[in-house]
């Protein structure tokens, strides 16, 4: 008999398919702001410098060998100096169990399948809206759900009381998911204030915060103002994990490349933990890719290459600030009713525009303009060719 005549086609992915509607689009004016990928002002794909200059210092030197199940140790140890700082203690005192990861996304399931292995009757706070994958990832990991207010409609901004609310209301040592910075797909981060207060909290609840910091350097410019919700919890003696991805905020997409940490009570908890970190990875993929950690830790590890990459993470920020400015004002100049203040008060790489489903179909029937259902506009898609187009035909649908 057959084996798979049960196997149904399965549902596009909501930010991946668009990418392949967009390359199957023949349209001369198509444009992609779906999937969160920086262009160039050229709309092109962009590899930095340090990274062609990382690849050439590498190029016929390197063995082939396997890495560890934990990945490259230097590469590790030069991520966890990037989220926990440069002269952290607690790097020194070996209180972070910490692997190489299929950048974040791989940290996140990672952590997902540790939590449900260590915590089985756990479940996950997930805020709403969140970036469509980690439903998939936790579901996958057994780990049930909840979700918390994050987002405001009206104000299109952070929904702080609805968030306090959920974290006082959840049951003492519950688990949360938090976007370190560059909130996916809202764009909204709580101040350093916000952070503060939610900081508190959590310790007076006992939950465990796992932050999600995809876009560390991509959100300010500057990593080290990005990590900033980290150092707070870091100071108020939280014991978190984290997941940290090289895809954006060093373009090393395809490469793969992130690190999954667990900040621990002391060494001995550390190795503990790393060890079980490794017998999640080994039956999984075993051990993770070189090339890219190679890449990484070759720029992390010296001081030119690293400045040069802290430079050329800032001209990508800076690029979609500047976008998030023309796109705001191209529509004020359109005379349009609403108000497009929230696109310019967001921060990364994503504006959560409003728009409906209806009217973001809309753009990609009449206009050819390719983004998620949600209303999420990649920001590193717009560029000076199109941003003129672009608010045009989010005028035309929303007016
Ligand atoms: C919050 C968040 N966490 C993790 C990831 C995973 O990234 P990676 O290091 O490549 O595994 C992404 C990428 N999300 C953008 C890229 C496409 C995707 O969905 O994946 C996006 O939302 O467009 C995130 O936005």
């Amino acid at each position: 008999s057959s084996w798979w005549k049960s196997v149904e086609p399965a549902p596009k992915d909501p930010i991946l398919g668009v990418t392949e509607a967009f390359l199957a689009d023949p349209s001369p004016d198509k444009v992609n702001v779906g999937v969160g990928a920086y262009r160039d002002d050229n709309g092109k794909p962009v590899v930095l410098d340090c990274v062609r200059e990382a690849e050439r210092r590498i190029a016929g030197s390197s063995f082939m060998e396997y890495l560890p199940m934990g990945g490259s140790v230097k590469m590790v140890e030069e991520t966890l100096k990037l989220a926990y700082g440069e002269n952290s203690e607690l790097i020194k005192d070996k209180r972070i169990a910490a692997v190489q990861s299929l950048s974040g996304t791989g940290a996140c399931r990672l952590f997902a399948d540790f939590q449900k292995r260590f915590h089985p009757d756990s479940q996950i706070y997930i805020p709403v809206p969140t970036w469509a994958n980690h439903h998939n990832i936790w579901r996958d990991a057994h780990v049930p759900q909840r979700t918390y207010h994050y987002y405001h409609p009206e104000t299109k901004g952070l929904d702080f009381a609805g968030l306090m609310d959920d974290i006082k209301n959840a049951p003492n040592g519950s688990f949360f998911l938090l976007h370190a910075c560059a909130h996916n797909p809202t764009g909204v981060d709580p101040s350093e204030e916000q952070w503060k207060e939610i900081s508190y909290q959590f310790k007076v609840k006992g939950h465990f915060p796992f932050f999600d910091m995809a876009y560390q350097g991509f959100a300010s410019g500057d990593p080290e103002r990005d990590a900033k919700a980290i150092r707070i919890f870091l100071e108020d003696g939280h014991l978190f994990g984290i997941a940290q991805s090289y895809a954006k905020n060093m373009g090393l997409y395809g490469q793969r490349v992130g690190c999954l940490s667990v900040l621990c009570e002391d060494e001995k908890q550390a190795v503990a933990v790393k060890s079980q970190l490794q017998q999640l990875a080994r039956p999984m993929y075993s051990n993770p890719p070189l090339h890219g950690a190679l890449i990484v830790s070759t720029i992390l590890g010296d001081a030119d290459l690293k400045n040069l990459w802290l430079k050329e993470v800032k001209v990508m920020a800076d690029r979609i600030i500047g976008m998030r400015t023309a796109l705001q004002e191209n529509l004020e100049k359109l005379r349009s009713p609403l108000s497009w203040e929230h696109i310019t008060n967001q921060i990364g790489m994503f504006c959560y525009s409003g728009m409906t489903p209806e009217q973001v179909d809309r753009l990609t029937n009449e206009f050819h303009i390719y983004l998620t259902r949600n209303g999420r506009i990649s920001m590193a898609g717009v560029t000076t060719g199109n941003v003129g187009y672009l608010a045009n035909a989010i005028h035309e649908v929303t007016k």
